[in-house]
């Protein structure tokens, strides 16, 4: 049944011969006209209604975290959830140009408990050489008692409306799982900041020939980090890092095509959200950044720890120092910031410094999606720029 939805979607089938040259690269469809999109919502179970939700009301933002805190995104032994912070969603919702109209909810009609949620923001996607207008779309999720009810497809279908009602025709999105077909298949890697609680709570184990001693001091950093001058990042930066950010994602298949706003939005440091630090370059200009974002995650059924606190690599650019040098920095940063854990994707330039930064490598693996783009070659990590949340 899950292939009947996506055989239905305009993306690439499995069945799709990428050698074929025929297929041109780009739309698969091409754009309708506003006016001809379906106006009326999608049909939901009777006992189920839509809503939209405002991530500036309090509650609201509470219902949402609630939903996601107990029933998104598992690792495969279901020993942890992502445990996204209330100020997490609602600075990854609300990115310049967002629409309340792409926080989607389904609410049951008589408890009016929100069920599940899916969501979109506007982006501006390169993919090669074309700059297309997009929907990033994040948090999927239903309630862990409606599973196998097939809500996903009805969201999905509902959002694909939403969107194409604002005059957006494409889509990126990322998921753990294989779906008709990935534009990218990236590993994930992660770097012991707390060896001892990572073991204790059963992220990591203790290699058979090391004793917990031997682990700690294998994974010590320095207190302070190695790079003379590197310091948070604050808004009088914004400028020139837009600058150093806009040219190092030029080399990537694709990437975010960012505006100062933007860059504001997701890169000044916010507590518990996101950290950026800089290495300032002459005449005001930035010539480092590192950054990283917060997303803990709950350890499921552990009752001496219950959050694992996991940084995420998210931009980083090195052209004055070398990009390991830089990296460990952020691990050094991270650590003082209390991390138990940082985790980065083998995309970008990671797979220069993961092993001789001693990360080591996930159980699973993140597939980039596009919703009706074409690409007859699907990339390689490094070749993707865009980090998704
Ligand atoms: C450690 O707690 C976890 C809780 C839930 C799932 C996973 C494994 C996993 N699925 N990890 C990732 O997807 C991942 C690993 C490294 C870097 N980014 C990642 O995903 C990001 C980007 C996609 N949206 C989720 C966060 C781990």
């Amino acid at each position: 049944a899950a292939h009947a939805f996506w055989e239905t979607q305009p993306v690439t089938q499995f069945s799709a011969e990428r050698s074929a040259p025929e297929l041109p690269e780009g739309a698969i469809q091409p754009p309708q006209k506003v006016e001809d999109v379906r106006q009326e919502p999608y049909k939901l179970p009777s006992a189920y209604e839509w809503c939209t939700c405002d991530v500036n009301d309090a509650q609201e933002i509470v219902e949402v975290y609630t939903l996601l805190t107990n029933n998104y995104v598992e690792d495969d032994d279901n020993m942890f959830r992502f445990d996204y912070s209330k100020e997490f969603l609602r600075w990854a919702l609300k990115l310049p140009g967002y629409t309340s109209q792409w926080h989607i909810g389904v609410r049951a009609k008589t408890s009016k408990k929100l069920v599940a949620f899916i969501s979109g923001v506007p982006a501006r996607i390169r993919v090669q050489s074309a700059v297309v207008r997009m929907a990033e779309i994040n948090f999927l999720c239903v309630h862990k008692k409606l599973r196998s009810k097939r809500l996903a497809p009805v969201l999905i279908r509902e959002i694909t409306r939403r969107v194409h009602l604002r005059d957006t025709w494409q889509a990126v999105y990322t998921a753990g799982v294989v779906l008709p077909k990935p534009l990218a298949t990236c590993r994930y890697w992660h770097r012991s900041l707390n060896p001892k609680k990572l073991i204790d709570v059963g992220f990591s184990r203790l290699a058979r020939n090391m004793t917990m001693a031997r682990t700690i001091k294998l994974y010590k950093l320095p207190e302070q980090p190695l790079s003379p001058g590197i310091r948070p990042m604050h808004p009088a930066d914004v400028p020139a890092v837009t600058a150093l950010v806009t040219t190092y994602l030029q080399q990537f298949a694709i990437a975010p095509v960012l505006s100062e706003e933007e860059i504001a939005h997701l890169l000044l440091p916010a507590a518990g959200v996101v950290s950026s630090y800089v290495i300032g370059g002459e005449g005001g200009r930035v010539s480092d950044l590192c950054s990283f974002y917060t997303l803990p995650s709950s350890i499921i059924g552990n009752p001496e720890h219950s959050t694992l606190k996991a940084a995420y690599s998210f931009y980083n650019v090195a052209t004055s120092v070398p990009l390991e040098q830089l990296m460990t920095d952020a691990l050094i940063l991270a650590k003082q910031d209390d991390f138990d854990v940082f985790n980065a994707l083998d995309i970008q330039h990671n797979e220069a410094f993961l092993k001789d930064l001693k990360f080591g490598p996930g159980d699973g693996f993140l597939h980039y999606y596009l919703y009706n783009w074409r690409l007859n070659k699907e990339l390689q990590p490094r070749q993707v720029g865009l980090v998704m949340l």
